[in-house]
């Protein structure tokens, strides 16, 4: 990855920081944001010099479109940052549901125009962040899964209108990261890995290894795919996160 740029979107935490790390290891310059400095601040004391951290909420669009805009060539995209909260959709708001549609799917597509210019010149790829299988429906994410499904359709339909850009959709399963630990209790995520067909939960490393290869060009023959690393949870019954 010498000599090439990365974006990293929610880079202070979590798969975001474990991506940057990686890449940064793998000799890329690693460009990061995130809303909280401070937790951007501790990826750059654990990256080093090639990683610049710039705060930056991605659901404002002037501003995540000028930031975009001033990198110039862009070699690689992670769209990563992303959450929701967990609810019955009878108890989403129209604003609910709005928020988490507009961070995992509006926002990530603004992004991805924005960037489009700097991809194309450099012959760049793109690894957009999802969930595993979520056009099966998850009881109690239904706003996040139809955000998510969107998000493997968006990477399809850029794969075929935007020539020598390589996108991939990445969809893990359960990561156990102090974020989905804030999100599920312990008994709900034990439960999920217990369903899942190879019963373990997927790590930090081996999802920034897939995001680190499918950057490198290792998949190259490839554009558009959905990529689900959930142990084949996707497989199972249709999960539910309400019981
Ligand atoms: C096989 C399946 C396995 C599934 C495993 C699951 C794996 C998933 C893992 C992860 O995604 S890890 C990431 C974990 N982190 C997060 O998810 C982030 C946490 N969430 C947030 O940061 C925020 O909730 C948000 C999604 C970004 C929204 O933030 P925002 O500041 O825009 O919203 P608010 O202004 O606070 O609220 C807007 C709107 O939403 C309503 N709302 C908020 N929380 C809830 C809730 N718990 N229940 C119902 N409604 C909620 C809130 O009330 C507002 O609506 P109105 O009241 O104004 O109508
Ligand atoms: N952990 C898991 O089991 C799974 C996670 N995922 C997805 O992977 C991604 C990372 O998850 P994980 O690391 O576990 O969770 P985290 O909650 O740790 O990561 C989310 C990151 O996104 C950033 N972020 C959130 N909103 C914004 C915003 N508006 N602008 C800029 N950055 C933002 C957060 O930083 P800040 O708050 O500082 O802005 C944070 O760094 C998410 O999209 C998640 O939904 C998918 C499947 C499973």
């Amino acid at each position: 990855m010498r000599g090439r740029t990365a974006l990293v979107t929610g880079a202070g935490t979590g798969i975001g920081r474990a991506v940057a790390l990686r890449l940064v290891e793998l000799g890329a310059d690693v460009v990061g944001v995130g809303r909280r400095p401070e937790r951007l601040a501790e990826t750059a004391r654990l990256a080093g010099e090639r990683f610049e951290a710039t705060p930056l909420d991605v659901r404002d669009r002037a501003a995540a479109a000028a930031f975009v805009a001033g990198l110039g060539r862009l070699d690689l995209l992670v769209n990563n940052a992303g959450g929701q909260f967990v609810a019955p959709a009878a108890g989403i708001s129209r604003r609910g549901f709005d928020a988490v549609a507009d961070l995992n799917l509006t926002a990530l597509a603004a992004l991805l125009q924005a960037a489009r210019a700097g991809l194309t010149t450099a012959g760049g790829r793109v690894v957009n962040l999802s969930l595993s299988a979520p056009d099966r429906g998850i009881a109690g994410l239904a706003h996040s899964a139809a955000a998510r499904a969107g998000i493997a359709a968006l990477t399809r339909s850029l794969a075929r209108e935007w020539p020598g850009v390589r996108l991939f959709c990445l969809a893990p399963g359960t990561v156990l990261t102090a974020g989905v630990g804030d999100e599920l209790p312990p008994e709900v995520l034990a439960r999920i890995v217990a369903t899942t067909p190879l019963g373990r939960d997927t790590s930090l490393a081996e999802v920034a290894e897939w995001v680190a290869a499918l950057g490198s060009g290792v998949a190259d023959a490839v554009s558009g795919a959905l990529i689900e690393l959930d142990g084949g949870s996707g497989l199972v019954s249709a999960a539910s996160l309400t019981g």
